[in-house]
């Protein structure tokens, strides 16, 4: 048997579009054994069969390998929920064909991984994180993708806030305008040098500075109900906040833990639907075991 373990993850983290991610203490087991034939348990119905993501990615990675696909009987234990932009389906891909690799003995090199599952999900920032754990920028250039990893400072607090509704990436992909202008660019790229600092040192100020992102949080903000409630008290209690992926999770970060707890408190009470808790950083990436 197999056995991976993967962290959701939290990609952009404002400006940081399609290339940053930061992997976070939630994490998901797949296990996959040899069965007479295909079954896949402990994910929704609709995904129970051979369309199923972590299946596509075992066979990817059999295909990278030139290796037949066997038969598999397929576990999944997430605590990850499904379109909310904490990374559910990077966490499929990377299982998927890390574990093709621990099965025919030839386990794919960290940056191996990072190609394959790229070319699945279509942009590096929630696979790298997920490969590598920690805070990870994925630079595409044309000789593949070059991973840079950052430390981050270990006295942010974050909070994920993850609404009662889900946001599918290909919709929130789809309301992004097709160019942005040469000021919008240079604010992005500024920013986002802003943003890497200031998560390394910790220095809120800065955070809160570079938090401004043009190019993708404008527009999907409608798809997020009550998102200026939780700008507010994001605000009262002076925590940075950002949409997490494509949505519908917003994180906040402070680097006061009680400040945290308080503003917790706050959105509980007026968003009792929603699951409010605190994460951390994942530094460890993924794992993979052969029982
Ligand atoms: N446990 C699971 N089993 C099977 N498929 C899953 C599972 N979790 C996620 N998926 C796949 O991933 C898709 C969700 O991916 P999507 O990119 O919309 O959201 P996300 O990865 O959760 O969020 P984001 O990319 O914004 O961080 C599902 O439609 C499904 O195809
Ligand atoms: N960078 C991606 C993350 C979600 O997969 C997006 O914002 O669409």
């Amino acid at each position: 048997m197999i056995k991976v373990t993967v962290p959701a993850t939290s990609a952009n983290l404002g400006v940081g579009y399609d290339c940053l991610g930061l992997a976070l203490d939630l994490r998901a087991t797949f296990q996959f054994q040899s069965a007479s034939k295909l079954t896949i348990a402990g994910c929704p119905e609709q995904f129970q069969n051979e369309n199923n993501l972590v299946y596509r990615a075992f066979q990817a990675g059999c295909e990278a390998l030139g290796e037949p696909v066997p038969s598999l009987a397929i576990k999944i234990d997430s605590p990850i929920p499904v379109s909310r932009g904490l990374g559910s389906s990077a966490t499929c891909i990377v299982a998927g064909l890390a574990a093709a690799g621990e099965w025919f003995q030839t386990q794919f090199t960290q940056n191996e991984l990072v190609q394959l599952a790229t070319d699945f999900e279509g942009h590096p920032d929630n696979v790298t994180p997920v490969i590598y754990g920690g805070l990870c920028a994925g630079v595409q250039t044309d000789e593949g993708i070059s991973v840079l990893t950052y430390p981050v400072a270990d006295d942010l607090d974050f909070l994920a806030i993850v609404p009662d509704f889900t946001v599918s990436t290909d919709e929130a992909r789809a309301l992004l305008p097709k160019s942005v202008s040469y000021a919008t660019a240079t604010h992005q790229i500024s920013h986002s040098l802003l943003l890497v600092r200031a998560l390394m040192t910790g220095n809120l100020f800065d955070l809160r500075l570079a938090l401004d992102d043009r190019l993708h949080e404008p527009y999907r903000k409608q798809l997020i109900a009550n998102y200026d409630v939780v700008a507010e008290a994001c605000d009262y209690f002076e925590n940075s906040l950002y949409i997490s992926g494509s949505g519908s999770t917003l994180i906040a970060i402070t680097d006061d833990t009680p400040t945290r707890g308080m503003l917790r408190q706050r959105l509980m009470k007026e968003l009792p639907d929603w699951n409010i808790f605190p994460v951390a950083v994942d530094t460890a990436g993924v794992q993979v075991e052969h029982g």
